[in-house]
């Protein structure tokens, strides 16, 4: 007896949506589609400008709840000569899936990401990638994403299910190391961009 659709199923553990799960809603205040997210944290690994290894992944809101990002392997980022870590591949959509946090105005963490590797892709390569928000059941948040490879039409290499879980401001402020966070909330752009997410009704 296959086919289970709980959240506790057998199939995709904690990745199904409940039954009480809604539609996801874009906020009101969230950017316009085609406008470009920026980085939320300059140190981000994923998306930050300040991390020379990084991925400096590049993130447009959609249309509804969705986004669209862009991220150019480097030499940097092999696992295998000439091919992409799949570990590098994971936090590009992780990345992206977690940028939905833009068009929904809420502070979310990754609590579960399950990725499906689907053609190598090589250094040079830039993987072309949507998110898109699926359902949203109190603080759980389902979304599902995929990166092409050679054109936003290409073939899909990567593909993921992801579950991100609303979390408080706190968060951060509470585990995060000190001096990071001391620096942190000294910058001006950064306690500009932690605002918009604080103000959710
Ligand atoms: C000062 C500077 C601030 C800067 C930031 C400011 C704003 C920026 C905000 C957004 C930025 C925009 C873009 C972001 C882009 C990318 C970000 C990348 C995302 C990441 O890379 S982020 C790092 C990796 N991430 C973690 O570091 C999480 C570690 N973890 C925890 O911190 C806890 O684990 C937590 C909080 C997840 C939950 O803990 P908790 O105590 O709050 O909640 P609890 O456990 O009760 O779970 C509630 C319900 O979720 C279910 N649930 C939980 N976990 C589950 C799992 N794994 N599988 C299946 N179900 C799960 C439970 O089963 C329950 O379900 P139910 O309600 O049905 O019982």
């Amino acid at each position: 007896m296959s086919g289970a659709t709980t959240d506790a199923g057998p199939d995709r553990p904690g990745l199904t949506p409940p039954r009480d799960a809604v539609a996801p809603e874009r906020h009101p205040d969230a950017p316009a589609p085609g406008e470009p997210l920026g980085a939320h944290y300059d140190h981000c690994f994923g998306c930050g400008g300040a991390q020379p290894h990084g991925l400096h992944l590049e993130a447009t809101a959609g249309e509804g709840v969705s986004v669209t990002a862009e991220f150019t392997v480097q030499p940097a980022h092999q696992g295998a000569p000439g091919l992409a870590h799949g570990g590098v591949l994971a936090t590009a959509l992780d990345e992206t899936l977690g940028s939905l946090a833009w068009l929904l105005r809420t502070i979310a963490v990754t609590g579960r990401l399950e990725t499906d590797f689907v053609q190598p892709v090589p250094v040079g390569a830039t993987l072309h990638l949507e998110a898109r928000c699926t359902a949203v059941a109190g603080r759980k948040i389902y979304s599902t994403a995929v990166g092409r490879i050679g054109g936003p039409d290409g073939p899909v290499a990567v593909r993921a299910d992801a579950l991100f879980i609303e979390v408080k401001l706190e968060h951060f402020t509470d585990n995060g190391r000190p001096e990071e966070i001391r620096a942190a909330m000294s910058d001006p752009d950064q306690v500009k961009v932690a605002r918009a997410f604080e103000v959710n009704p």
